[in-house]
C-alpha cells in the first residue's frame, strides 16, 4: 500500500506540525494517512472478532497490545494491521529507542464522548491517536493538585478503562478549567506529551455538532473557519502509546 507516512517518518520535522499558542508539547499533522489507509483501518476495526468489543455507556473500544496495569502489562503482540503504524509512529523518535506497544481503539458514534482524565503513569508520558471517521474536538482542561499526584492514578486490575483515570468529583467543573481545544480531523495524526499529558485533562464532550471556536488551538492547521458548524458522524480512533513495563510471562495481577 501506497503511503505518506514513509516520507512522513523517515525525516520528518515535527516542529513544521507543532501547535503553536499551547503548553508543550502538542502536534498535529493533518493527512497523516491516504484515504485508502483509513479506509482499510476502519475495515479491520469492524473485522475484529466480536469479543475484541467493550461496551461502554458512551463509546466502545478494543484493547490491543496486553492489558496495561501499574505492575506492568503482559505483551501480547499486535496484529501486523496496527504493527505497521506502531512502527511507523516509532520512526518518529517519540519514544526513544522504543516502539509503541499498545493500541486502545475508541469507536463514538455521533453524540458519544469520553470524560475528561488523565492517562496513567503506566504509559511513556506520551500520546499518538490516528483519527479516523470523523472529526472531533478534543478539549483539554487544567487540573486540580490531586489530579496529577502518583496516587490520583492508583489503579486496580480490570481493563485499561481503569488506567485512565477520570477526574474526581470535585466542586469546580470541569467546564470552568476549559484552556484549549484541538480539532481532529480525519486522517490526522496527534501526538500529546511533556506538560500537555501531565498537566492537563483531556476529553471529547457528548455532542453531536462542534461549532469552532477561538478555543480551537490548531485551528490554522485544520482549514476550519470560526464559526462554522461541524456535524460528526461515527469517529475511531486509534490510540498508539508505549507501555513501560511489560512482561512476557503471566503474573499474579490479583494479588495486592
Ligand atoms: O478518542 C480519543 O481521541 C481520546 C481517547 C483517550 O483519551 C483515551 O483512550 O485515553
Ligand atoms: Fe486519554
Amino acid at each position: 500500500m501506497e503511503s505518506n507516512a514513509v516520507f512522513l517518518t523517515e525525516n520528518v520535522d515535527l516542529e513544521l506540525y507543532r501547535v503553536k499558542s499551547v503548553p508543550n508539547t502538542i502536534y498535529y499533522i493533518p493527512d497523516f494517512l491516504l484515504a485508502d489507509e483509513e479506509a482499510y483501518l476502519l475495515q479491520k476495526v469492524q473485522d475484529a472478532p466480536k469479543p475484541k468489543w467493550t461496551q461502554l455507556t458512551n463509546r466502545r473500544l478494543q484493547n490491543w497490545g496486553g492489558h496495561p496495569h501499574v505492575k506492568g502489562m503482559i505483551a501480547e503482540d499486535l496484529p501486523s494491521w496496527l504493527q505497521v503504524y506502531a512502527s511507523k509512529i516509532g520512526k518518529l523518535g517519540l519514544f526513544g529507542d522504543k516502539v509503541p506497544n499498545h493500541v486502545l481503539v475508541n469507536e463514538y458514534v455521533a453524540g458519544q464522548g469520553i470524560m475528561p482524565h488523565v492517562d496513567g503513569p503506566v504509559f511513556f508520558p506520551t500520546i499518538t491517536t490516528l483519527n479516523l471517521g470523523s472529526h472531533t474536538v478534543l478539549d483539554f482542561y487544567t487540573t486540580l493538585k490531586d489530579e496529577v499526584s502518583p496516587t490520583a492514578h492508583a489503579t486496580s486490575f480490570s481493563d485499561v478503562i481503569e488506567v485512565d483515570q477520570p477526574i474526581p468529583d470535585e466542586q469546580s467543573q470541569p467546564s470552568d478549567r476549559h484552556a484549549f481545544s484541538l480539532l481532529l480531523r480525519p486522517r490526522s495524526l496527534v501526538i500529546i506529551k511533556d506538560d500537555v499529558y501531565t498537566g492537563y485533562l483531556h476529553g471529547i464532550r457528548e455532542v453531536r455538532n462542534d461549532t469552532i471556536d477561538g478555543k480551537i488551538a490548531n485551528l490554522p492547521q485544520t482549514g476550519a473557519a470560526l464559526g462554522e458548524i461541524l456535524a460528526r458522524e461515527t469517529r475511531v480512533s486509534l490510540t498508539i502509546r508505549l507501555a513501560q513495563k511489560t512482561s512476557k510471562f503471566k503474573f499474579n495481577v490479583f494479588r495486592t
